[in-house]
């Protein structure tokens, strides 16, 4: 992978996680260990850092691929081609909440903290059975709206999904590990055997002035999120320990990865979901696609007691209380989508 990229966050060489992933005793694997550290130092400095996949493993999974290159080749194109569709084609597949708050959403549509972002955005969810999770799931009933041009696009991004969430596995398996558990306090009990998960396709105008903000300052509300950029723009900051905002400039062939809001409930705060926002300040158009893997939609979430045991909370500020994965995504949708109830 390039070194040559002055990048304040740590790049990590995931491999090691990808081989022994059907290894229960992964931890003794020096390699894997390593990899571990890594990930235990990045999720207590940023909560932010990047992956890469150097080896190819086996894990019923074709990872012959350098991470978000696959999607790079060929989907990438097609989000661009998508964007520059006539806004009126774009609306055929417009995101509606009798659609489950999946398609398109127009240019400053998606609020955060009560303030328009300048971005668009193809929004996806899990697709699940009508009635699975009563009235909560409700709200994000019904299938993914895809569009009619290109063609194999949808067919391509599902395939991506599949790659992403294999990876976000073997991510989580390393980062259970380096919080002292098992390499599985994140999958099977506890009611995270059926994943959730979120896509966004986002596009972000090129601007002419400066701190136009394309996404506002937030947290990611699950897991593990992984961030595919463009190259050849440096829009995504993040606010690191100090306060001050760090650029995440692209790495080729690599993912961003960041810690979600459950991951810091489930790790008794140990580790952080990292505030961030994008300002695209460039002329050209951004194109990046969001991938967010998930507790169980109705997943109880709370600190685990192997870590409340390890790490024993200090003072009250750190008490989290329990919370559903599924109440805490539709709170988000309603408070990032009021504008679209009132028009649909
Ligand atoms: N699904 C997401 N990660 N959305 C990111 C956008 C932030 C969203 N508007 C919020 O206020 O939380
Ligand atoms: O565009 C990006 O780089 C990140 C987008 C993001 O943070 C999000 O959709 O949650
Ligand atoms: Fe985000």
């Amino acid at each position: 992978m390039a070194t040559n990229f002055k990048s304040l966050l740590p790049v990590i060489d995931i491999s090691p996680l990808v081989v022994k992933c059907d290894d229960s005793n992964m931890a003794e694997d020096a390699d894997v260990a390593k990899v571990v550290r890594k990930l235990d130092k990045a999720c207590r400095d940023a909560g932010f850092f990047y992956v890469g996949l150097i080896l190819v493993g086996e894990c019923g999974t074709d990872w012959s691929w350098n991470i978000g290159g696959s999607y790079k080749e060929g989907e990438s194109d097609m989000s661009n081609q998508f964007f520059e569709l006539p806004y009126e084609e774009k609306l055929k597949i417009k995101i509606r909440p009798a659609a489950g708050y999946r398609g398109y959403q127009r240019m400053g549509l998606n609020l955060t903290s009560g303030k328009q972002d300048m971005h668009e955005a193809i929004d996806c969810y899990k697709e699940f059975n009508e009635g699975k999770y009563g009235n909560l799931g409700k709200v994000l009933e019904g299938p993914n709206q895809w569009p009619e041009n290109p063609q194999e696009y949808k067919e391509l991004m599902e395939e991506y999904i599949k790659l992403c969430i294999d990876l976000s596995r073997n991510i989580l398996r390393g980062i259970s590990l380096a919080l002292g558990g098992s390499p599985y306090e994140f999958e099977g009990k506890m009611m995270r055997d059926d994943p959730f998960w979120i896509m966004r396709i986002l596009g972000y105008p090129g601007v002419n002035q400066e701190n136009v903000i394309g996404c506002g300052a937030h947290t990611d509300y699950g897991l593990l999120s992984l961030i595919n950029q463009d190259d050849d723009k440096t829009a995504l900051q993040v606010r690191d320990l100090a306060g001050d905002w760090t650029p995440v400039i692209p790495i080729p062939g690599s993912f961003v990865c960041n810690i979600g809001d459950m991951l810091k409930f489930l790790s008794n705060g140990v580790y952080e979901s990292t505030l961030h926002r994008v300002i695209n300040n460039s002329p050209r158009y951004r194109v990046c696609v969001g991938f967010f893997y998930e507790t169980n939609f109705n997943a109880v979430v709370e600190p685990l007691d192997i870590f409340k045991e390890k790490y024993p909370v200090k003072g009250t500020s750190q008490v989290f209380k329990r919370i559903v994965y599924g109440e805490h995504l539709v709170h988000k949708l309603q408070t990032t989508f009021t504008n679209l109830v009132e028009h649909s």
